[in-house]
């Protein structure tokens, strides 16, 4: 049935609906099922994911009518055999407000904007591009408590631009008993800051949480002692029931607090398989506490390889709303997972209070910046090219292989990292900067395939050889 007559009005103009500040815009890429046309499945999916189904219904009433969401825009041919360009407008009176809060929920925005939508058979494809959120909305999330600035202070610097903060997760990825795993931390804390739970290291039987954190915040403290140095760890507390979360939060910390570095602390997510409800978990019961986002199966959604879900961008802006301190931003081409360099803007959508996404400009009226994190087979050689690209390397880098793959060990590692930093602050030419920082030098032994892809000619110029 083409509902197209109800939940179409291209006449609208997107400037009005900004002025308006009474809608959610969002930015979808489509393709239609053959058969269909393509503003009739527009419309279907604007009825879908606000006030309709597939037929008309005689509850229906004129109130209902005033909040459907209506499809303003459409370009059918925008992406060639991909599919065309379709916008559509939600009214703000759509969204839940929590009971006890008034907040707005990011899981309930998320299941209208890109809900049934997703499984209707009409299309080939539909995908989510970019959203805009009014001022009345934004206002209305929690956004971060915390962020980089946080763990500035607790490191000591200026807090703001203070820096890159050079970290690394527990390799190999699973299978540390609780002595080499605590060995580990402090081993890469003699060089580095900064260490991170990998992604599925929690309260294993090899490895329980309650004989592995106390072993960790006692190697933090002997390694501050050792060097001087503050030192961070962020520590998994993902989980399915937001109860385990909790006891798992306050455990640690408690362990941390008896050296006093409960502020040292921060605690991973992994957010796209809690959902907003563990993000949320996270954020409402330990404020204090950098939410680190990690986002481990977001690929299954944002991959540029699917016709359907959203891209990354969206998931940023996402992950902002609902409170992330900081997030797995990719490493924009220059790791180990999908990306580009043009991918700069996830950083920045995240980082600054205005930015320009591919199709609509968002204002964020003072949230917080959700922090980049930026991980996935990145080595001290890599991050000068990433620093340049992205302009600043105000972030939380975390190099698993770049560290316990640095041949002199995890200090080294995490001292090839700082140095590289320092390297491309000071715009000094890597190998001439590699013959008066060992560390550094050795990470072109380290990883030599590296090596000769970004710096070639590098074994002559620093008289290394095979
Ligand atoms: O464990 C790692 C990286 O290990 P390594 O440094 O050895 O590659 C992280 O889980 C990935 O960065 C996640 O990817 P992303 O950060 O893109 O979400
Ligand atoms: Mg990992």
């Amino acid at each position: 049935m083409d509902q197209s007559n109800r939940y179409a009005n291209l006449d609208l103009k997107e400037e009005d609906l900004i002025n308006g500040g009474r809608h959610m815009l969002v930015a979808y890429r489509m393709k239609p099922a053959p058969g269909y046309g393509f503003l009739e499945v527009a419309a279907h999916i604007a009825a879908e994911s606000s006030t309709g189904t597939n037929v008309e219904v005689s509850t229906t009433d004129d109130f209902t009518r005033g909040v459907d969401a209506l499809v303003y825009e459409i370009d059918e041919t925008a992406f060639g055999d991909q599919g065309g360009l379709l916008k559509i407008a939600y009214p703000v009176e759509l969204f839940d407000h929590n009971l006890i809060d008034d907040k707005h929920p990011v899981s309930h925005m998320w299941s209208l904007v890109l809900g049934n939508n997703q499984g209707m058979g009409d299309h080939l494809g539909l995908r989510m591009l970019d959203f805009y959120l009014p001022e009345v909305m934004v206002r209305n999330f929690d956004g971060p408590a915390t962020n980089i600035e946080d763990m500035w202070r607790v490191l000591g610097r200026p807090t703001k631009d203070g820096g890159y903060i050079a970290g690394t997760i527990i390799k190999p990825k699973l299978g540390l008993r609780p002595e080499p795993f605590a060995k580990a931390c402090y081993d890469f804390w003699l060089g580095g800051t900064f260490i991170k739970n990998d992604e599925p290291q929690a309260n294993q039987t090899f490895a329980p949480m309650k004989k592995v954190i106390p072993l960790v915040a006692e190697a933090m403290d002997r390694a501050q002692q050792e060097t001087g140095e503050a030192k961070l760890f962020s520590a998994n507390i993902t989980a399915d029931f937001f109860g385990e979360m909790i006891a798992r939060g306050e455990y640690i910390l408690n362990e941390f607090a008896k050296y006093g570095n409960e502020d040292h602390v921060a605690f991973l997510v992994d957010g796209f398989v809690t959902g907003p409800a563990g993000v949320a978990t996270a954020r409402h019961y330990f404020p204090k506490t950098f939410l680190h986002f990690h986002r481990a199966g977001h690929g299954a959604l944002t991959s540029y390889k699917s016709p359907m879900g959203m891209d990354p961008l969206c998931y940023m802006k996402l992950a902002r709303l609902q409170g992330a301190s900081g997030i797995h931003t990719g490493t924009m081409g220059y790791g180990k997972m999908e990306g580009h360099s043009d991918e700069r803007v996830l950083a920045y959508m995240l980082e600054r209070d205005e930015c320009q996404g591919p199709y609509f400009y968002q204002k964020w009226y003072g949230m917080k910046a959700t922090t980049p994190i930026i991980s996935g087979g990145m080595n001290a050689l890599r991050l000068i090219g990433f620093f340049e690209n992205l302009g600043h390397a105000n972030v939380i880098n975390t190099c698993g292989g770049g560290s316990f793959g640095h041949i002199d060990g995890p200090a080294a590692g995490g001292k090839s990292l700082d140095q590289a930093y320092q390297c491309w602050k000071e715009g000094a030419d890597p190998i001439e900067f590699a013959k008066e920082h060992k560390e550094f030098a050795r990470a072109f032994e380290s990883f030599p395939w590296d090596a000769d892809k970004l710096f070639p000619g590098w074994r002559e110029k620093l008289g290394v050889h095979k």
